[in-house]
């Protein structure tokens, strides 16, 4: 299936649907927008899912407990979800990216991923919460296979990364992008390439230069960055964030209005068109 728009929704992990208008022009080491505002921290899916499972087995909800979940699933509905895949060769700091943008802060130690770990950060853009899913992908062909039709399922945006002291990792992004076109990831889903472990100054390989050209051929914006470095952490949010806003300024479909009937929850929909948004 082709994307086609960010959609709001309340489900699990892949179940989005939509992407929007591809990359165009470059960027490079760009800064967070003062227009955008981070809410929250990290927040881990795994937990939220254990959360939501203890709560459907409660005893039968009072009257207050029902209006608190009435209130809770209304603001739930109400929270856009925007997929945004994370790939590239293992080693080159996926984990460590999405860390510092979840979490903020670099992971003392990490290991290989081993399918996928998700993170979710809530942003506001343009007095929106938005909900960034992030899926931070095994790089290791043993640990992804079984999964990699699951990371590419309804994604709306797409984060390569290689390593710019490793020449090897930025060659494989043909690779990478072969995989992605291969499932069907629409051209108009956007794409960003991340050159990662820019801290390391004395061992760079793969010139800014060399990388620009290869993102302008593939209409994608450059980010050079490190999730290592704490002065870059700016820069590693601008990375997620003008994808969120990007997504955000692009057609969309919205269930704005939540009407109840008879205990059930009807969702209408709508159609926004325009964005503020200046990214
Ligand atoms: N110097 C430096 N090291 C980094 C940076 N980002 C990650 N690393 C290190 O690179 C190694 C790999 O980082 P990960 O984030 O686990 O790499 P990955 O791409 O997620 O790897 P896979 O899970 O195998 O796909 C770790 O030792 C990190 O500490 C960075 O910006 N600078």
């Amino acid at each position: 299936m082709t994307n086609d728009s960010p959609e709001e929704e309340t489900r699990a992990p892949g179940s989005g649907r939509g992407g929007v208008g591809g990359g165009k022009g470059m960027t490079r080491r760009n800064r967070a927008d003062d227009n955008v505002t981070i809410l929250t921290s990290s927040m881990d899916l795994h937990r939220v899912g254990r959360s939501r499972a203890s709560s459907s087995t409660d005893p039968a909800p009072s009257i207050t407990s029902s209006v608190d979940l009435s209130n809770s699933l209304e603001l739930s509905i109400q929270t856009r979800i925007f997929k945004i895949i994370v790939i590239g060769d293992s080693n080159v700091g996926k984990t460590c990216l999405t860390f510092r943008f979840t979490g903020g802060s670099f992971p003392d130690k990490t290991e290989a991923t081993i399918g996928v770990d998700f993170r979710e950060k809530a942003v506001e853009i343009e007095g929106e919460t938005i909900k960034v899913q992030v899926w931070d992908t095994a790089g290791q062909e043993r640990f992804r296979k079984s999964m990699v039709e699951h990371y590419y399922r309804n994604v709306h945006a797409v984060v390569f990364v290689y390593d710019v002291t490793k020449m090897a990792s930025f060659r494989n992004l043909q690779t990478w992008i072969e995989e992605c076109n291969g499932h069907r990831v629409s051209a108009s889903v956007p794409r960003v390439l991340v050159g990662n472990k820019c801290d390391l100054v004395d061992q760079i390989q793969v010139p800014s230069n060399t990388a620009l050209k290869f993102a302008d051929s593939h209409n994608m914006l450059l980010f050079e960055t490190s999730a290592k470095d704490p002065r870059e952490s700016q820069n590693v949010d601008s990375i997620f964030m003008a994808l969120a806003c990007r997504l955000k300024a692009q057609k969309s479909l919205l269930y704005r209005d939540v009407e109840r009937e008879d205990g059930r929850v009807r969702l209408t929909q709508q159609t926004e068109t325009k964005s503020n948004c200046p990214c």
